[in-house]
């Protein structure tokens, strides 16, 4: 019997940067969470313990904090391309490399009536994310950029149904045609290439979701989220696949009959656990392959 290494890939996971830009009075800060990742010539560090081609992790912090200043966090998919790029390009063991970001984004504080030049607040909105994957040398390099966000909590009181379903002697769901629909969305999207106007297109597919969700009248989340999907592939064609996840977070009536008290969809308990799970692919029939673009490395992402 033979072990054998499998696949490997090693890096620095979930550098803390923060970027001020403070060229004037007026600053501005950008906060992200950078993971890297790199795939190549590692087996002898793992068979041998030699680690004469391993360029250590503790370097790779220091090129996510290097790269803040130097390429600057203007997009994070333009600093996750520099650094992705940099590893494949400059580091000759480097055959692939994985960068996924995190974007926190801040506010100004306000002072009577205006920004203040330096003073923010975290919002308290969703998570940008991208994933940058670079592999191979000169022609052969291949390049994917995915986009998306995490924890979009949104809710529509109303225009949501669940109802026609399937029923066995386990069922006790009552159906309905008028409840609570409520998530915190996860939104990944794989992009076709990487001419992109980066945070445009995030802020219209981010409306267009949002959109969807809102005007659909949804017989169930598994629609609402197929629909989002459409929505965003119809619209952009540098976007050849979205995947959504998106727990439904139950909001159920509350008895207060009990008590002599009406409650016509006024009172709910919102119940955290359990929680229904849908989850979605959507692509367009003729997307390119999406080869390693959903390869996650912190599983953060
Ligand atoms: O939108 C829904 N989809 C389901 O699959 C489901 N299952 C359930 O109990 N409630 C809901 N709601």
């Amino acid at each position: 019997m033979a072990i054998i290494l499998g696949s490997h890939r090693y890096g620095k996971a979930e550098n803390r940067v923060v970027r001020i830009y403070r060229d004037t009075a007026r600053h501005e800060i950008r906060d992200v969470n950078v993971s890297s990742a790199l795939k190549g010539d590692f087996a002898p560090a793992h068979l041998e313990g030699d680690q004469r081609n391993v360029l250590p992790t503790d370097t790779q912090k220091n090129m996510a904090y290097a790269y803040a200043k130097v390429v600057g966090l203007n997009t994070i998919e333009d600093y996750g391309l520099a650094l992705a790029r940099h590893y494949v390009d400059d580091v000759p063991p480097v055959e692939g490399a994985r960068i996924e970001i995190e974007d926190y984004p801040w506010e100004r504080v306000q002072v009577d009536g205006e920004g203040h030049d330096h003073t923010f607040v975290r919002k308290g909105q969703e998570t940008r994310l991208c994933s940058v994957t670079v592999e191979g040398i000169g022609d052969a390099q291949q390049t994917w950029v995915t986009g998306g966000f995490k924890d979009l909590v949104i809710l529509k009181s109303t225009g949501s149904e669940f109802a026609d379903f399937y029923v066995d002697e386990f069922t006790t769901l009552a159906p309905t045609h008028d409840r609570v629909m409520a998530t915190s969305l996860v939104a990944r999207w794989r992009f076709t290439g990487t001419d992109v106007d980066w945070d445009a297109t995030y802020a219209g597919i981010k409306a267009l979701m949002v959109s969807r969700f809102a005007t659909l009248h949804s017989l169930a989340l598994q629609q609402t989220l197929f629909e989002m999907g459409r929505a965003v592939l119809e619209a952009y064609d540098v976007v050849a696949e979205v995947r959504l996840s998106a727990p439904n977070k139950h909001h159920f009536l509350y008895d207060l009959e009990r008590f002599g008290i009406e409650n016509h969809g006024e009172v709910f308990h919102a119940d955290d656990r359990p929680y229904g799970l849908i989850q979605a692919q959507v692509t367009r029939d003729d997307a390119p392959d999406a080869g390693p673009a959903w390869d996650a490395y912190t599983g953060l992402v």
